[in-house]
């Protein structure tokens, strides 16, 4: 008996963009190095039964908007009050990719100091990371580098992909935000040198959960 709800029709990949397509991935090519070849062909997603699975961890100051910003995802729903986590929350969004059933966890973990080491414990093993800060405070652009590296203790530098977002873009002036972009992507070029491969992979995104 199937008891899980069908996937969104918008979570449903049938068809993957050019750029993903196994043609345009250059280690398929014959002339590349067998262990180029070998890593790229490495799977790092997790699997249960037919079941691909990845882990993403959200991690950033208390109130930045991690809640927020999973809520905007999962349910597309934003609230306006605030509920600090308490240690963790998870969410598990399902998609289909090619055909082939494929999860996200999402690991929404909590920013007051306090939790910190219930939420720690839960870093182990991410696909991702997604490092939040908001737009508009400056101090928790700076504590982003504490998040990132407390998580990379618990992940291999090597082979996560790093995010930085900002958030709560809606309150921040065209000029406040031309400001903290700059920094911000300073910071995501530091970010990628912490990676330490040749061509690292950090992202930094803007973004509002609430428009
Ligand atoms: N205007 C605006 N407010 C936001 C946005 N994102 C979050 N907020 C507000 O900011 C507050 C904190 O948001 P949360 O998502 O709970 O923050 P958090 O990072 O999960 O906080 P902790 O659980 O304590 O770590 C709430 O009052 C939200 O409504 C946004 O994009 N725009």
């Amino acid at each position: 008996m199937n008891i899980l709800a069908p996937v969104r029709r918008d979570r449903v990949l049938a068809e993957l963009p050019q750029c993903l397509r196994k043609e345009a991935a250059l280690h398929g090519h014959k002339d590349f190095h067998p262990r180029v070849t070998c890593a790229c062909q490495e799977h790092r997603t997790g699997t249960v039964g037919r079941f691909k699975i990845s882990k993403v961890i959200v991690v950033g100051d208390l109130s930045v908007g991690k809640t927020c910003l999973i809520n905007r995802f999962c349910k597309d729903t934003f609230d306006k009050n605030y509920k600090a986590t308490i240690g963790v929350d998870f969410e598990m969004e399902r998609f289909e990719v090619l055909g082939i059933p494929f999860s996200l966890q999402l690991w929404d973990t909590a920013g007051q100091e306090r939790f910190k080491c219930i939420a720690s414990t839960y870093y182990r093993g991410a696909q991702a990371i997604i490092i939040v800060f908001n737009l508009n405070d400056v101090a928790s652009l700076e504590h982003t580098k504490q998040w990132l590296a407390d998580a990379l203790k618990e992940n291999d530098p090597s082979s996560v992909l790093l995010f930085l977002v900002g958030s709560k873009k809606d309150l921040s002036t065209p000029a406040q935000y031309a400001l903290m972009e700059k920094d911000a992507l300073q910071v995501a070029q530091e970010m990628k040198t912490v990676q330490r491969l040749p061509s690292p992979r950090a992202l930094c995104h803007p973004h509002s959960s609430r428009t």
